[in-house]
């Protein structure tokens, strides 16, 4: 095809390369993705307990680039119904969001009492959407834990955050386990870990004294461990719970995971190596344990007496745990070898992979081109080779793509007219259902896809300078919701028109 953009060697897609819905069976599975602290705002109202997220904003403005916070955020908990008529009005066959564990348990435990009003918001949602002919898909747990739990025990931190999520957990279960019946139990594990309790970029902020957090009283090299193995023993928890007294004949659980392509840097067998301990940090971290029952064998390596066993009587609960895995993937990285000189100390527990990730190759060419923020450089074959690696690595596991999107940056210089026009975005979904297409062809068992996000929300230490949905949201005017051209092109793309025509018909 011809290079018509500006950037030199980037070919817009040509008419053939475009994805149809044809291309996918009609099972499959298309909709949008959001989580409860990013859209739902209410942060005091009816009864809700306040988040770490509320904690985190309300205390350390500092580490939020534009100081904001989720207290109003895009007030889905009074504009939930605008939310399903968009989804509706785009021809979406599923909605992905996440319930607020203290708008549900204010304290966060059982003892603390229920929040029915809680409950009522999430069930009202729930029956739109099933009302509208779309699917929920619920996380369970999207970052937003209950303050209260991280005051009284220090929240994953402790082992009795087991006890008190699966508490949660059979609340969801039991007010909404018979209309909903797909679930996963945790969003991002990895980004959870690493970023709140490494880096501690992510809420309750936490990191070792001297790396830069709002709490530098951590340990960035064994926190996120002991967070994640209390994490993986909630999730089993869970899924036994569910797989017991709730399940029923078509129920479904999982876990989402973040997963980042990685490239070697070069093709050196170190640089191969790099890749191979930079994908079992990020991804095997958290599939071997619901897959074999344990942690990667080079995490093992590296880590060593920082990374957690198993009891057997957990590790029997943790294999198998899992109906579907969710994929959110965004973009790719060179992995570089770091060299061990006797001095080398990792600092933060993703120094374990003893790998640095680049976005520039040798060559100092990017993966791929920008597209916004700083982060995501588009790179689609990097979802192809995580499809392919789950396919022939890991068992071929039901997949959804619980997450995929790009955020436009906005520091309020970002004109709506130019927001609306996100070519950038639909260039890059579409880039990525059309590989998406190929890894199904190969084999690649991927049943639906949500972009992140349905609309533009809070971006966690982004505030609202980065914008991801394919719906605009107009803060400044009441939070009205404006469909952007990839909102548009679902539409098509999902013949939400004849669609409209034949619900009219039946
Ligand atoms: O940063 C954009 C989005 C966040 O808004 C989501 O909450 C989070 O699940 C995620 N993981 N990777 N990218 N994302």
């Amino acid at each position: 095809a011809q290079t018509i953009s500006s950037e030199p060697g980037i070919h817009m897609l040509s008419p053939w390369e475009i994805p149809r819905r044809d291309w996918f069976p009609p099972s499959f599975l298309f909709g949008a993705a959001t989580a409860s602290y990013q859209i739902e705002g209410a942060w005091n109202e009816d009864g809700k307990g306040p988040s770490t997220w509320d904690h985190f904003c309300h205390n350390f403005p500092e580490w939020i680039v534009d100081r904001s916070n989720g207290d109003v955020a895009a007030d889905s908990y009074h504009m939930y119904a605008e939310d399903v008529r968009l989804l509706k009005e785009m021809g979406m066959d599923a909605y992905r969001f996440s319930i607020s564990w203290p708008r549900i348990l204010p304290k966060g435990t059982l003892a603390g009492g229920i929040n029915e009003k809680g409950v009522e918001y999430y069930n009202k949602l729930i029956d739109l959407l099933l009302e509208n002919g779309m699917e929920p898909y619920i996380t369970i747990f999207h970052w937003d834990a209950p303050q209260a739990l991280v005051d009284t025990y220090g929240g994953f931190l402790d082992e009795r955050i087991i006890k008190d999520y699966t508490d949660f957990a059979k609340v969801c279960f039991e007010n909404s386990g018979k209309k909903v019946k797909n679930w996963f139990t945790f969003n991002e594990p990895e980004t959870f870990c690493s970023v709140s309790y490494g880096t501690g970029v992510l809420a309750p902020g936490r990191c070792s004294p001297g790396v830069s957090c709002a709490v530098p009283t951590g340990n960035s090299l064994t926190e996120p461990y002991i967070v994640a193995h209390n994490l993986l023993r909630a999730h089993a928890e869970t899924v036994d719970l569910y797989n017991k007294y709730h399940k029923g004949a078509d129920g479904r659980i999982g876990l989402a995971l973040n997963v980042f392509g990685r490239v070697p840097y070069t093709n050196t067998f170190l640089d191969q190596q790099a890749q191979e301990m930079s994908m079992d940090k990020c991804l095997g971290w958290f599939l071997e344990p619901v897959l074999r029952g344990d942690y990667p064998f080079s995490m093992r390596v590296s880590a060593r007496d920082r990374l957690p066993y198993f009891k057997e009587k957990e590790q029997e609960k943790l294999v198998g745990s899992y109906d579907m895995i969710g994929i959110n993937y965004y973009t790719s990285t060179f992995s570089k070898h770091n060299d061990i000189s006797a001095n080398y100390s990792p600092v933060l527990n993703t120094d374990d992979a003893y790998a640095s990730q680049k976005t520039q190759g040798p060559d100092g060419n990017a993966i791929g081109p920008p597209t916004g923020n700083a982060w995501i450089n588009m790179y689609p074959k990097g979802l192809h080779d995580i499809l392919m690696t789950m396919k022939n690595k890991y068992g071929n596991p039901p997949i959804y793509i619980t997450e995929n999107g790009i955020g436009d940056i906005d520091k309020g210089d970002l004109p709506k007219a130019v927001a609306l026009e996100d070519h950038t975005r639909l260039d890059y979904i579409q880039r990525h259902l059309s590989v998406l297409k190929q890894s199904i062809d190969l084999g690649a068992d991927v049943r639906g896809y949500f972009a992140w996000s349905l609309l533009d929300n809070f971006e966690w230490s982004s505030g609202y300078t980065e914008r991801y949905g394919i719906v605009y949201l107009d803060r400044e005017n009441g939070c009205e919701r404006t469909m952007k051209r990839s909102a548009r092109w679902f539409q098509e793309f999902n013949g939400a028109a004849k669609k409209k025509t034949q619900s009219k018909k039946a």
